[in-house]
This record gives C-alpha cells, structure tokens and sequence, in this order.
C-alpha cells in the first residue's frame, strides 16, 4: 500500500523531466516522427514545458503516434500529420526536429546513406522554407555533416537561410563522451561533462578530454581507446543491433536535450551553451565553414559561437585527421544541391 505522500507524488501530472526557466512556450514539429528515434523524441517532447504544441509528420504513421502521446499527462497539444499533410504540420512551427531518413546497417559508413537521405532532408527543408521559414531547424538524419549544408543551401536557394537557425545535432556525441569518460575516472556523469568539436562522424568527432578536470589525466591505451570509444560509439550500437538500425533511444535523449537547451535560449536564458555543428567562422580560411564548437544559444538561436580553446598534441593530431574529411563531407551536401 502506498504512503499518502508517494500516492500524492506519482498522482501529480506534467512530472518534469527538463531544466525551465520562462513560461513562453513553443510550437514544436518532429519530422520522421514514426521512425525509431521519431518515436521516442516526440514521447520526450511532450513532457518538455517549454514545448506547447508539438506537431509530428511521417510518411506513415505520424496519426498513430500522435493520438498514443497525447494521452500523456502534460500541458501540450499534439497533431499528427499524414504523408500528404507536411504543410500542414509546419503551420506556424518556430523550431522543427527532423530525425526523417534511413538509418545505418553493419559495415555502412554515415556516408553511405547520403544517396537517400540527402534528398529527403532537402524536400523537407524546402517545405519548412515556404511554410515556416523563420523557424529553427533541428538536423539528426545523417550523415550530419552533409545534410547540415545540404539545409542551408536549400534554404538559401529560397531566399530564407539565415545561418543562426540551422543546427546539427551533434549532442549525442556530448552524452557518449561524458557517459564514457565518467566509466573510465569512476564518477557521475554530471562531474564530466566534455567539449565535442568537429563533425559527426568518426575521425571528425574531436573529444576535447584535456580541458576537463577528470579527462586530462587519462593518458596512454586508455585515452586512445576512450578517445575511439567516443568517436565509433555509433558503430557499436549499429552492430549490437544487428541490422536493425542506429542509436534511437540515446538519440531521442540526445535531441530532446538539444531541443529544450535551444528552447532555454529561445526563451531568453543565459549562459545556455552547447556543441552544434552550425555555420562557423572558426575553419572558413580552410575552406571549411560548417563546425561543431560550443555556441552559445539565445532569442535569435546562434547568439555567439566559442573559439575551441586550448588542445593538447594528441587533439592537435584528432583536429588535423577531422579537417579534411569534414571538408569533404561539406563540398558534398553542397554540390547535391548546387
Ligand atoms: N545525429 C545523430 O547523432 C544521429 C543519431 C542516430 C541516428 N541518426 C540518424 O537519424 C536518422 C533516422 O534514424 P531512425 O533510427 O529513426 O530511422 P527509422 O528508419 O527508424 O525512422 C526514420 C523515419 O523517417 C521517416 N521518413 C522517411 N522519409 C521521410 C520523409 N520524406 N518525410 C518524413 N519522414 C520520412 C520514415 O517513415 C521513418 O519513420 C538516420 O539517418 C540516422 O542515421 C542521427
Ligand atoms: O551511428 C549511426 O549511424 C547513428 C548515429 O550517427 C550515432 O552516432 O549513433
């Protein structure tokens, strides 16, 4: 039998999983919503309060899950749109997550996905353009590095781009590193939190361990294999998974956190700084101008983007492996819609 007080706690609606600091609230859309992280996300927004409506699309089955998360005991509204309804469900969006697209296989790069999924963030970014084209977009569906560019080219072409709305999400790469480094120096999580500059994907990820407490003092085999742990923790979910897919749930943690850390900012917040790969100044005099480092988020979404700051010789040597690939990656989502 519950004690009063438990039964008084676990009868309390709108428990909150996420940190808020206003009472604005905002119009949120998912756009995969049915896939493996689709799912998941939109459950997680729906218990975010700075999210006050949350519109989920799919080519199929976006309904289904709509009318299952509206069920949760939270403040939002939630619509789900059906394939032919993508308008629709960007009607007076301000920020939209999109997680659309195939996921990897054992054995596939990032890369590889970019013949199907290159033309889907395209369209979607298209629709967003004509319907909600002052709205923030979100990006997860891979490879990050190229579908980022492929976003601002396309709304370029449009005449809507305006480069302080255009973020990959590159958080899970954060959760992975402070996750890892934490197994490795035996504490919390929340005691080692670690910068992820670069891209997202393999020798593109540049954990920047020696400007954390815990993490410069990791040296060796030790740090050569935290180091790979972070950058290929994709790889071994892919393989646990054994063709069934990616990172989904870790991923929908990931998003979501991303999601309310811009909301914060949205909202006037302070201080709210995260990685997110966004167009950067940072390596624009090597041709390269997309870059996660940590930016700082605000009214306008990108309010003031940090220099990476200080490495050691091994990170000089992870940043000089991450540049020319990410280079590549960038060239890549252009040209597809140049
Ligand atoms: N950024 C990251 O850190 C990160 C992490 C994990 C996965 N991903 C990527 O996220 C993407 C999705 O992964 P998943 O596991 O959810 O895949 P999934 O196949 O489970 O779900 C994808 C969903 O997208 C939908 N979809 C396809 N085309 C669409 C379109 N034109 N409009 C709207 N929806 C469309 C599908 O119907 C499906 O429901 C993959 O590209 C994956 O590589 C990125
Ligand atoms: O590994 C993948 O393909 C999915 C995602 O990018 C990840 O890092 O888990």
């Amino acid at each position: 039998m519950l004690s009063r007080a438990a039964a008084r706690t676990l009868a309390t609606p709108s428990a909150r999983l996420f940190s808020s600091s206003s009472a604005r609230q905002t119009k949120v859309a998912v756009l995969g919503a049915g896939g493996g992280i689709g799912q998941p996300l939109s459950l997680l927004l729906k218990s975010d309060p700075l999210v006050t409506s949350l519109s989920l699309y799919d080519i199929r089955g976006a309904p289904g899950v709509a009318a299952d998360v509206s069920h949760v005991d939270t403040a939002s509204e939630v619509t789900g749109y059906a394939a032919d309804q993508l308008n629709q469900a960007l009607e007076g969006v301000e920020v939209v997550v999109i997680p659309a697209g195939v996921p990897r296989k054992p054995g596939m790069t990032r890369d590889d996905l970019f013949n199907t999924n290159a033309s889907i963030v395209r369209d979607l970014a298209s629709a967003v353009g004509a319907t909600a084209p002052n709205a923030h977009i979100l990006v997860i569906s891979n490879p990050v590095n190229s579908t980022v560019p492929i976003v601002a080219k396309t709304l370029e072409k449009a005449g809507v781009y305006d480069p302080k709305r255009v973020f990959g999400v590159t958080t899970l790469d954060v959760v992975r590193a402070a996750r890892f480094l934490a197994g490795v120096a035996g504490v919390k999580p929340s005691d080692t939190p670690v910068t992820v500059v670069g891209g997202h994907s393999g020798p593109t990820i540049v954990p920047l361990l020696s400007q954390t407490n815990l993490g410069k003092d990791v040296k060796g085999e030790v740090y050569d294999q935290l180091v790979h742990r972070i950058q290929f923790g994709g790889d071994e979910v892919v393989k646990a998974k054994d063709g069934a897919g990616s990172a989904t749930l870790s991923m929908a943690y990931a998003g979501a956190k991303f999601t309310n850390a811009l909301l914060r900012g949205l909202n006037g917040e302070k201080g709210v700084v995260t990685p997110t790969f966004v167009k950067s100044p940072l390596f624009e005099d090597q041709g390269i101008d997309f870059f996660s480092s940590n930016v700082e988020l605000g009214p306008n979404g990108v309010e003031k983007i940090h220099p990476i700051g200080p490495l050691s010789a091994e990170e000089e040597k992870l940043l000089e492996a991450c540049l020319p690939e990410l280079k590549k990656n960038i060239e890549k989502g252009k040209a597809f819609v140049a």
